[in-house]
């Protein structure tokens, strides 16, 4: 693994940080140069949750968002917005645990950029699957 930070979007809700947006998670992003993903590593306190003790699914859906689109971004100094999301919630994302998340760069065709997330624990099990369409702005 050869990990390399991406320096983030400072006023971004997740990879942000708390001069530019007090709410922001400010989670750091890395890009794996080795296996061509973004890697998000993080672990949720009770303030991201919708039921207790489980973390809310739109919070987990912009994490995704933000992994994907840094995988465009890794090696792209286009800007792309994300045109269609889709989620899967495979197995309930619990406070106080470990997880990462992964974004890959799946292929490009015009202006559409198509991609692809997984969360997953710590013993490797796939938490929540994500995909997107991005369409390139400029
Ligand atoms: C925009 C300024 C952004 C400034 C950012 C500055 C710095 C950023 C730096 C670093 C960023 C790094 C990481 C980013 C971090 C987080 C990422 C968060 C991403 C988001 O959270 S971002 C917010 C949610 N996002 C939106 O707020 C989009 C609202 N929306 C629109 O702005 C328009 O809707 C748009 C532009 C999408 C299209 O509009 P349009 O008029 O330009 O283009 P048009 O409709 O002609 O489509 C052209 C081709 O895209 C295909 N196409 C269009 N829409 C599609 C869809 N939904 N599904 C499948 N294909 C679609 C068509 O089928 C056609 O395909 P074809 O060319 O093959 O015919």
């Amino acid at each position: 693994m050869s990990l390399v930070k991406l320096q983030g979007t400072p006023s971004c809700f997740v990879c942000g940080n708390e001069n530019d947006n007090p709410r922001s998670l400010g989670l750091n992003i890395f890009w794996d140069n080795e296996s061509r993903y973004t890697f998000i590593s993080f672990i949720p306190d009770e303030s991201w949750c919708g039921y207790e003790g489980m973390v809310h699914g739109g919070l987990l859906a912009a994490i995704i968002d933000d992994a994907m689109a840094w995988s465009i971004k890794a090696s792209d100094d286009d800007i792309y917005v994300t045109g269609k999301l889709t989620i899967s919630f495979r197995k309930e994302v619990r406070c106080g645990k470990k997880y990462v998340a992964h974004g890959f760069l799946e292929r490009k065709e015009g202006r559409r950029a198509y991609t692809s997330a997984v969360i997953k624990d710590e013993e490797g099990n796939t938490c929540v699957e994500g995909g997107a369409i991005f369409i390139r702005v400029k």
